[in-house]
């Protein structure tokens, strides 16, 4: 995750006069304009009384006065609820929608995440008749597509040749969800390749967690929506038309370049779009390629990056050779509350873990999260973490963007992150939705400089010493050099069998390319 390289002050002249979200309100249900009475119920059923300031910011721009005239940029703190500020409007929008067809696609970087923005549509999207569709490549595709798209009868068992896709036969597909959450790579394979999946009448898209997408261009499927969002041509339409006089009917969305929703003389819809993180990106190259229109900055606070209001943030300074030892100290402290136990990498996530189930009667459960474990078994993890099922667990950054998990009261840097975008979102982890949560950084004196001013670059960042009783750290010190013992034969074998693995299919490479 890298730092940006310009300075504070954002190139792009429609970021450098934000619309500041802390002067919002927060807003009774009872008050928010023109809501939808079972939008309402099912907000009541979640628990939510009132809607969050930037929720109230965006309903007011989407749905209320600003109707959608202008792109949304927002940049909101971690756990600030930015998943119903964009879902709810969607849903309001589409509750009066006739016939079902794909209108709004949102994008997330990671599955686990998809899964999680998709259980907040559900609540509020089914009371309205509206389906809720996922794209992450967690079934097989063809699972993934019987759940998106029924295949016309006249259809069913024919083969398909993918040069022969006539509008004809696109026409008897239809979509089975309203509202798409995806990630990019299952969003192209469905692009690609799945019949009837278009996106020819979408409304609204969202990018969530906009500067990890950005980042990184997963085989072009920004350029890709975009295109297939502008499509206009009105051949196709008029044999559509001939074809199936009313299969269209109240779902054309033409779109042409120019033709703006919500501004004079403009008949077609354009489709809309927010784009959202706490810690949006200020590289004009890189915000150029949501070819956002009009847009509108959305913002808490007056700097760049917001840590949550009720975050307290600690440092613990030991030496690196005992960080286990203090990490363990630390946990034991705490007392059973749920945290997050960040690493610098997945490899270092995989070492701790081993390392501190080495620890004897250590009387904490720890589980490991990483991109090295199957889907299978980290939805698994995450699902009994939830459940409180064990108290503590450790992940590198890649996977842990926007996860919410109720009851996580403390995240731990075990080590140092190198960029505050890294220590906003980690941090982010905890004191979410007005809640109380705790930081802790373990660092050695060597850092403290380093991560002072790497904390000055945030609001909220103010950063106290913490200690351990010295008592609790010498009594751990001898189970401490056990468990590193343990672990040193541990990783010894670990890299016999990897060793002898990799030989192994170097072996069989060898024979094959001898009989080839
Ligand atoms: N109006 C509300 N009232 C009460 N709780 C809410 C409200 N809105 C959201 N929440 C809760 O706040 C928590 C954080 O919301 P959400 O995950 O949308 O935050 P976020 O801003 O997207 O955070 P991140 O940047 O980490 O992704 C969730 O548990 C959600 O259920």
């Amino acid at each position: 995750m890298g730092e940006e390289k310009q300075g504070s002050v954002p190139v792009l002249p429609w970021m450098r006069d934000p619309v500041d979200v802390a002067l919002c309100q927060e807003c009774p249900l009872d008050e928010v304009p023109c809501l939808h009475p079972r939008l309402k119920l099912a907000l009541q059923k979640m628990g939510i009384s009132k809607l969050f300031p930037v929720q109230a910011a965006v309903w007011l721009e989407t749905v209320g006065p600003g109707n959608f005239d202008r792109d949304l940029c927002i940049n909101s703190p971690t756990g600030s609820g930015k998943t119903l500020a964009y879902a709810l409007p969607i849903v309001q929008m589409l509750s009066n929608r006739v016939v079902k067809c794909l209108r709004a696609l949102v994008v997330v970087p990671t599955r686990d995440l998809a899964l999680q923005v998709k259980e907040v549509f559900d609540a509020i999207a089914s009371p309205l008749g509206l389906c809720v569709g996922l794209a992450v490549g967690q079934s097989s595709i063809s699972d993934e597509i019987s759940k998106l798209v029924t295949v016309p009868e006249y259809d069913a068992g024919m083969s398909f040749d993918p040069d022969d896709i006539s509008l004809g036969l696109q026409l008897g597909f239809q979509s089975k969800v309203d509202i798409l959450v995806a990630t990019p790579g299952r969003l192209m394979d469905h692009i690609n390749t799945t019949r009837g999946f278009t996106l020819e009448h979408l409304y609204y898209l969202v990018v969530d967690e906009t500067d990890r997408l950005l980042r990184e261009s997963y085989q072009s499927w920004l350029p890709t929506v975009l295109g297939l969002t502008q499509f206009n041509d009105d051949h196709i339409l008029t044999v559509a038309n001939s074809f199936l006089p009313n299969a269209f009917g109240p779902l054309r969305t033409r779109r042409t370049c120019g033709i703006e929703r919500g501004f004079k003389d403009k008949l077609y819809p354009r489709l809309a779009k927010m784009v959202l993180s706490a810690t949006v990106t200020q590289d004009p190259g890189k915000l150029v390629q949501l070819d956002l229109h009009h847009p509108l900055f959305l913002k808490a606070g007056l700097m760049r990056y917001q840590l949550p209001e009720n975050l307290e943030s600690y440092k613990l300074i030991c030496e690196t050779q005992l960080k286990p030892l203090y990490l363990v100290a630390l946990l034991k402290t705490l007392e059973g509350e749920k945290c997050i136990v960040f690493t610098k990498s997945v490899v270092s996530t995989h070492r701790l873990c081993t390392l501190m189930n080495c620890f004897n009667n250590l009387q904490i459960n720890i589980k490991g999260y990483s991109s090295l474990q199957t889907q299978r078994i980290r939805s698994k993890t995450l699902k009994e973490f939830r459940k409180g099922e064990f108290q503590v667990l450790v992940s590198s950054d890649a996977m842990t963007r926007g996860m919410d998990v109720a009851g996580v009261r403390n995240v731990i840097n075990y080590d140092m992150p190198k960029y505050i975008k890294t220590y906003v979102h980690r941090a982010g982890r905890t004191a979410r939705a007005g809640q109380t949560g705790r930081c802790f950084t373990l660092i050695c004196k060597d850092e403290v400089r380093r991560f002072k001013k790497l904390l000055q670059k945030a609001e909220n960042s103010s950063c106290s010493d913490h200690t351990l009783p010295s008592s609790l750290i010498e009594a751990l010190d001898a189970t401490y050099q056990s468990a590193l013992e343990k672990f040193r034969e541990i990783i010894s074998e670990e890299r016999k069998k990897s060793k002898s693995i990799s030989s192994q299919s170097s072996q069989e490479k060898g024979k094959r390319q001898k009989s080839e």
